[in-house]
């Protein structure tokens, strides 16, 4: 069947319903939930984490999926679908997308990312990969290994990027991936506010990743409670 998650998203919100365990909502039937008003309120497609959660919401909502599995290791900080297995798990519920950590910085297991790009594209010709990367230096890796689609998912979570946000003086990071990538981008991350989503369109970004300001309530709850501090 053919892949039609980038016509399905172009110029569109992708929903990121996540919950992870110890966060209020953890439940794959929330998640569902949560998937569905995305729907009904005429979002384009779901990012979601765990092979229950994907499954769940396929069900739910049959919308186009972008798939991932958080799972941490000792022997690396990358978390976002870090290893061949969580690739292989998450690819074969048939989601359209699969997206993992492009920052550069060792895997699991001294797992290569080229290898495991090449393992991919071997067993799911069809499932689309996505980049989750967080800085310029990554965007070039996610161009080298051919990626599908480049993210901005991890600008502000590693190292190299943190105390950073994609939106900073009028997105100007966004601006030089824009510039940068060869395929087309999808901004991702600290995304709160609808003008913001209609700002990363008009930059030239293929889809926008919306997240916590739709769906974590303990975040959304946060930001009221200390606005009247
Ligand atoms: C850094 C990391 O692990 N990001 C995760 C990636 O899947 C999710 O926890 C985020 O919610 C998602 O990227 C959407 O971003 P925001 O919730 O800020 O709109």
């Amino acid at each position: 069947m053919k892949n039609t998650f980038l016509k399905a998203t172009k110029g569109n919100l992708v929903v990121s319903c996540q919950a992870l365990p110890g966060e209020p909502l953890h439940s794959s039937f929330i998640m569902a939930r949560m998937a569905r008003a995305a729907k009904e309120a005429g979002a384009s497609a779901i990012r979601a984490n765990s092979v229950v959660d994907i499954q769940a919401i396929q069900d739910e909502a049959h919308l186009p999926m972008i798939g991932l599995a958080k799972v941490d290791y000792d022997d690396s900080p990358v978390y976002i679908t870090p290893t061949m297995k969580e690739m292989r798990a998450v690819a074969s519920t048939g989601c359209e997308v699969v997206a993992y950590d492009v920052t550069g910085r060792p895997r699991p297991h001294g797992e290569k990312l080229a290898e495991i790009v090449d393992q991919m594209r071997k067993e799911f010709p069809n499932t689309l990969l996505m980049a989750d990367t967080d800085c310029i230096d990554s965007v070039k890796i996610a161009n080298d290994l051919g990626f599908d689609i480049i993210g901005t998912t991890m600008h502000g979570y590693t190292p190299a990027t943190e105390g950073m946000n994609v939106a900073d003086d009028d997105f100007a990071y966004l601006k030089e991936v824009v510039q940068t990538a060869e395929h087309p981008v999808i901004a991702e991350g600290k995304i709160d506010r609808p003008e913001k989503a209609k700002r990363c369109i008009e930059l030239g970004c293929h889809a926008v990743v919306v997240g916590g300001a739709i769906t974590r309530p303990l975040q959304i709850a946060t930001g009221f409670v200390n606005a009247l501090k």
